[in-house]
């Protein structure tokens, strides 16, 4: 049977998801829709964008428009449904082995110029691996973005100028977006929903009220 690839119009489901403390999770994120993540180190975050991604067992299901996280192998769904994580991966030498297409307006935009690409990845700093990372998930693609602190090593100025690029593509795409975040003017900035993990459970976290 072929499976059809889903457009970047699709919403991503939780359903009735559980891993390690968190159960029972339900949660719709929209096309274009960011929906931030927060709660005390140690509650969780982190493994649930890993069980959405499919990289943990877990229970309930995940669901890409119409499209079960169980009905596809994991390299594929997670092609799709892209995580970013804290740490990023990099398993070749120079930066450019990283990246099929990387276009000289996004480089700009992260701060980078054209001479990036022939970096080795061993000098790269953690906010530049950081910036790096989010510019290569978004040029595969996806259907849907997992982000794990996305701007944690970065100063204010970067992390603002990282921010507009982001929105803007999730925007431009149509990516649902679950953000792991935890200042609270960014996630004022991006998300149309702010949930908390609180015992074990995401409670909604009214968006304004920390004035
Ligand atoms: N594979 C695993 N099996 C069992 N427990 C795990 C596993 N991975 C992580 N944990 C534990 O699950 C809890 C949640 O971890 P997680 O990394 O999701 O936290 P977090 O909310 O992202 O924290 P932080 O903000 O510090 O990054 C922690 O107590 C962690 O030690």
């Amino acid at each position: 049977m072929s499976v059809t690839a889903p457009s970047a119009t699709d919403s991503l489901r939780l359903d009735g998801l559980g891993i390690g403390d968190l159960a029972e999770i339900n949660l719709e994120v929209d096309p274009g829709e960011v929906h931030c993540l927060s709660g005390p180190s140690g509650s969780g975050k982190s493994r649930l964008l890993r069980a959405v991604a499919d990289l943990e067992p877990h229970g309930g299901e995940v669901w890409l428009g119409s499209q079960a996280q169980s009905s596809l192998p994991g390299h594929e769904w997670r092609a799709r449904v892209m995580l970013v994580p804290a740490e990023s991966h990099w398993w070749a030498d120079s930066v450019a082995e990283h990246f099929s297409d990387a276009a000289p307006a996004d480089l700009e935009a992260l701060g980078f110029g054209l001479e990036v690409l022939g970096w080795q990845v061993s000098r790269l700093s953690s906010g530049e691996k950081q910036r790096l990372a989010l510019l290569r998930a978004v040029s595969r693609e996806p259907a849907a973005l997992l982000l794990d602190e996305p701007t944690a090593n970065l100063d204010d100025a970067t992390t603002r100028r990282v921010e507009a690029w982001l929105v803007a593509r999730i925007r431009e795409r149509g990516w649902p977006v679950i953000w792991v975040a935890h200042d609270r003017s960014q996630i004022e900035r991006v998300a149309r929903r702010h949930l908390w993990i609180h015992a074990g459970r995401l409670v909604e976290e009214e968006q304004g009220a920390w004035t």
